[in-house]
């Protein structure tokens, strides 16, 4: 696998090295000691899948907070998704920068997200299914969220929104947020 930190510290995106030959390719997609030389939490608690019907699907931006540890592991297996992480950790470098980066079954990219950073996802496919590993078990009680159109981001999502649940729609804004716990997390 090629490791590459993106400007969110900790938050790799990682490439395939294919061994080809003439029946194909054979890839390795997870590895504990390659994840652990390159400084990131091997764990893996959960496995998901998350398949969506309408390109323009948007899912997000969800975190979990401590004491869960929730890392992500993001792969699109059919289709195209817009990936995106916001940094929210107090001490990191890239404090409420966000990413996005394009996941698709071509490119065969993944995105390796550290704890603390909330995630979310556009479709630019219809019937996009994306795969994910979690470094923590799902944990309601612990699960937030940030709207997909918080100014405080400016995220710019590459098209109309489709789809989106009720849930992420009414997300409490950052600014609110900030107010109420006095660090926006
Ligand atoms: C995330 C999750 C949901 N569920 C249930 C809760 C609910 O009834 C149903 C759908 O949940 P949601 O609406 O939260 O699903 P969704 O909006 O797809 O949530 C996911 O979004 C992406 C962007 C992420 O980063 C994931 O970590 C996860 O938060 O599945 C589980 O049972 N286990 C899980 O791990």
């Amino acid at each position: 696998m090629i490791f590459t930190e993106t400007k969110i510290k900790g938050a790799f995106i990682i490439d395939l090295e294919l061994q080809r030959d003439i029946r194909g390719f054979f890839a390795r997609t997870f590895c504990i000691q390659e994840f652990k030389a390159h400084g990131l939490k091997p764990t893996i608690t959960q496995c998901n899948l998350s398949f969506n019907y309408k390109k323009g699907t948007l899912r997000g931006m969800h975190y979990q907070k401590p004491p869960s540890q929730e890392t992500k592991l993001v792969r699109c297996i059919q289709g195209a998704i817009y990936d995106v992480i916001i940094d929210l950790r107090l001490e990191s470098p890239s404090y409420l920068s966000h990413i996005g980066v394009e996941l698709t079954a071509e490119n065969r990219l993944a995105l390796y997200i550290p704890d603390m950073c909330a995630h979310g996802f556009q479709t630019l496919t219809d019937e996009t299914e994306v795969t994910y590993q979690m470094g923590d078990f799902y944990a309601p009680e612990y699960a937030s969220g940030y709207r997909y159109d918080d100014p405080a981001f400016g995220i710019e999502w590459p098209l109309p929104i489709s789809e989106i649940s009720e849930k992420d729609r009414a997300w409490t804004l950052f600014e609110q947020k900030k107010i109420e716990t006095h660090r926006g997390v």
